[in-house]
């Protein structure tokens, strides 16, 4: 319990304070302090002037928001950038990537290749994401060094993986690291089945029971496609979604990343198991995979997160862009410009991540109590001008340049845009070894 006469670790004076909850507002000359890693002080600036505080920090011309949370990725795939492209999802992964991972994935791609990626996303306002990979408990040691905050999944396959020979032996290394990480304060572990054609019924109860067991969330890969719809239709008689909701992995602990085909029956399977959609729009629009109806879904009460993928389908962790083109891909599937407007997108790309990997209590809002978690946007540059509504700025005019500051519980990991516990430098020299290497360049 934080004494609340004590001065203040931080206070921030932003322009624009935008809280996401309550939704739609922007607060201007408003200040947010912080105490103990969590929000304490939400207040007019004149007013949060009385209060001392350790650090002040002015923060002219910004816009202070809720850390973006990519909802969706594979972190150590950022190695894998630009590997394989336009192609199609099947012929992408099972003719490139797959045999890619095979040759090289080990501990050492992951902890290199995950540490890029946590680089990439800090600098693009990131910080909170979740993390699909092999090797679990390596990428969570970079989580833990670097400060960021993480739901790291269980990969489960019913093939043999890089660091597991069977499922069951990905089972239980994953049952270990969420023992060792039950009381982590940023890292929070869930089961991570790859995709519905991937995953056989035997496993996949495995999972339910487990997960049920532990709380924990599922992450997976459903209805990316329409040709693993026709696959399962074929092959199980039913859609994924309904194998899934049979199989009782559906709930709100449930995460369905892409659902780029919604038909009624699975609109109606998403509502009442509250289950989350991570909405993937750039990966989909490359590999071609189909168009998620976040409109639809979103006036129907599904959450709805926003998620890039990995930087093998993507080609970049850029969320704040993935949001941009979230919400204008939205308004051309809806066939209304109103469809997802700016900010309901912002609050897709924070408070609905944070709903969908069970962290709303913890983050994705800037409210009283809540882990401070925010980054600040520059928003005085001339292609941003003027600034009639900050929100739409952001969203509509603005590039992961703006991003300024970042913090995460109150520790600030980017300072004017440099990393402050991370070598940038010493993550490019090794990225750019690693890119030689799988190129067949390196001597
Ligand atoms: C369970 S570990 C991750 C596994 O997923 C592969 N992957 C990456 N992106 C996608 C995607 O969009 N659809 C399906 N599978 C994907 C990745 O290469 C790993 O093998
Ligand atoms: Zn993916």
């Amino acid at each position: 319990m934080s004494d609340l006469s004590a001065p203040l670790d931080l206070l921030l004076l932003p322009t624009w304070l935008v809280p996401v909850e309550p939704a739609g507002v922007v607060w201007r000359d408003h200040a947010l302090g912080v105490r103990d890693g969590r929000i304490v002080l939400l207040a007019p600036r004149e007013e949060a002037m009385l209060h001392a505080a350790k650090e002040i920090r002015e923060l002219t011309g910004c816009l202070l928001a809720p850390g973006l949370i990519n909802a969706h990725g594979h972190a150590a795939m950022s190695l894998f950038r630009g590997l394989a492209d336009d192609l199609p999802l099947m012929t992408w992964l099972q003719d490139h990537i797959w045999p890619a991972e095979a040759r090289w994935v080990d501990e050492e791609f992951v902890r290199d290749g995950t540490e890029l990626a946590i680089a990439e996303q800090l600098k693009s306002g990131i910080t909170c994401f979740s993390d699909m990979y092999f090797f679990p408990e390596i990428a969570s040691e970079l989580v833990h060094k670097s400060g960021i905050r993480a739901q790291m999944c269980i990969p489960v396959l019913d093939f043999p993986t890089p660091g597991a020979r069977d499922a069951g032996e990905a089972l239980r290394k994953g049952l270990k690291l969420f023992d060792d990480l039950k009381l982590h304060p940023r890292i929070k572990v869930a089961f991570g089945p790859h995709a519905p054609y991937s995953v056989s019924d035997d496993k996949l109860e495995n999972v339910r029971m487990l997960a049920e067991e532990l709380d924990a969330g599922i992450h997976m890969h459903v209805q990316e496609t329409a040709f693993e719809v026709q696959q399962s239709l074929e092959l199980h008689g039913v859609r994924p979604m309904a194998r899934l909701s049979r199989l009782g992995l559906l709930g709100p602990r449930f995460q369905a990343v892409h659902m780029t085909q919604v038909d009624d029956e699975d609109l109606a399977l998403l509502v009442e198991s509250n289950s989350s959609v991570i909405h993937c729009p750039e990966s989909n629009l490359k590999l071609a995979s189909g168009f998620c109806p976040v409109e639809r879904l979103w006036n129907a009460g599904v959450n709805v997160a926003v998620g890039t993928d990995g930087a093998a389908s993507n080609n970049d962790l850029d969320l704040l862009g993935e949001t941009r083109t979230a919400a204008l891909l939205a308004k051309a599937v809806a066939g209304s410009a109103t469809a997802l407007d700016a900010h309901r997108a912002l609050r897709m790309a924070t408070l609905n991540g944070a709903r969908a990997l069970g962290l709303d209590e913890q983050t994705g809002s800037l409210e009283l109590g809540k882990s401070a978690d925010m980054v600040a946007f520059d928003l005085s540059r001339l292609a941003q001008q003027p600034v009639y509504d900050p929100v739409s700025q952001l969203i509509y005019a603005s590039g992961r340049d703006c991003v300024q500051h970042l913090w995460v519980g109150g520790k600030q990991l980017l300072d004017d845009g440099h990393l402050t516990r991370l070598d940038e430098q010493r993550i490019l020299v090794t990225a750019r070894a690693w890119g030689e290497r799988i190129a067949g360049k390196a001597h």
